[in-house]
């Protein structure tokens, strides 16, 4: 199987030192998906991997799924390149996992991003308005949406689409608590993705996630793995299709939700289910659920995007030492 393309993994920008006495951050989650968020617009905060898996620590750090600093755009040559074509792009989401390894996108991520530059008075985002919000996988647009937010994602895509269009499916994926392997999708949302369709709701709850699933051929760069089962029936009476889903993400383990992992299990069921099937999603995760609806994007491609909830829970400061 050959891969057409490939989603490169970024390196980060700056290894950064240890953290400065007194550092401080915000903690915040979406659907459960949790975050520690510093404001650091000049960019110097400490981004080295082994700081970043301390802070993420859910015994002896603060604890979370992933560490975002808002940082200028300016202040980062990812940025500086965004703001060639985009100028109000002025911040830039530098999203990393709870490992310490650099990702190029978390959806659930830029919605808590964008209520944490609204909350500390850095942006604004007045009813009917848009915020652009930099990050690895270009700009990304935020507007309110009911009490949380909805994200222009951009384009999806498959990763091997001539395996995708052919077969339906592009790998095997070994699943622990499944007795054999199962056919998957690969499916990029800026971050890749592989979304394994199990057949009912019994199946997803004897996955186990304590272990990563093992993709065959391996992925490059890593991937996020989502297990998905279609409703039944798989389109509502309100013309809206639902999923169920199970995520272990790349540089993290399993988690109660995942953004990018939603758009992309949206994107494959909704190939899988064929021509008819509808524009609008509703992704139920073990931490709530979120909406993807498709449409197409301004340079005539098919965009996602993804709406949901946001919320800020507690300011802090680290101690020397930490
Ligand atoms: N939770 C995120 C995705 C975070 C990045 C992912 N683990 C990766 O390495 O690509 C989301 O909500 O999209």
């Amino acid at each position: 199987m050959t891969e057409s393309r490939s989603t490169t993994r970024p390196t980060p920008s700056s290894t950064g030192a240890s953290a400065p006495a007194g550092l401080s951050f915000t903690k915040g989650h979406g659907t459960g998906n949790d975050f520690v968020l510093t404001l650091d617009p000049e960019g110097v905060g400490p981004t080295d991997p082994a700081f970043v898996a301390r802070l993420c620590d859910r015994h002896r750090g603060i604890g979370a799924d992933g560490y975002i600093r808002a940082v200028r755009s300016s202040a980062l040559p990812e940025g500086r390149a965004l703001l060639q074509t985009e100028p109000a792009a002025e911040w830039f989401m530098d999203y990393r996992n709870g490992d310490g390894s650099v990702s190029e996108m978390c959806g659930n991520g830029v919605r808590v991003f964008a209520h944490f530059l609204l909350a500390a008075s850095v942006a604004e985002l007045p009813e009917g308005g848009e915020l652009a919000i930099g990050t690895r996988a270009g700009v990304k647009r935020v507007t309110r949406s009911g009490s949380g937010y909805a994200v222009d994602m951009g384009p999806w895509e498959f990763i091997m689409p001539e395996a995708a269009v052919s077969r339906g499916m592009d790998s095997l994926v070994d699943v622990g608590g499944l007795d054999v392997d199962r056919p998957a999708l690969s499916v990029s949302m800026g971050n890749p993705h592989t979304v394994v369709a199990l057949a009912e709701r019994a199946e997803l709850d004897l996955v186990e996630l304590h272990r990563a699933p093992v993709v065959d051929p391996p992925p490059v760069h890593g991937t996020n793995v989502e297990l998905v089962v279609p409703s039944d029936p798989l389109i509502g009476a309100d013309g809206v299709g639902r999923l169920t889903m199970r995520v272990h993400e790349r540089g993290v383990g399993e988690t109660q939700s995942c953004g990018t992992g939603a758009c992309a299990a949206a994107a494959a069921t909704r190939f899988w289910a064929g021509p008819t099937a509808p524009a609008q999603w509703l992704v139920t995760v073990p931490g709530g659920v979120v909406g993807v609806t498709f449409f197409d994007g301004p340079e005539g491609r098919e965009h996602v995007q993804l709406s949901g909830p946001a919320v800020l829970v507690a300011d802090g400061t680290l101690l020397p030492g930490f």
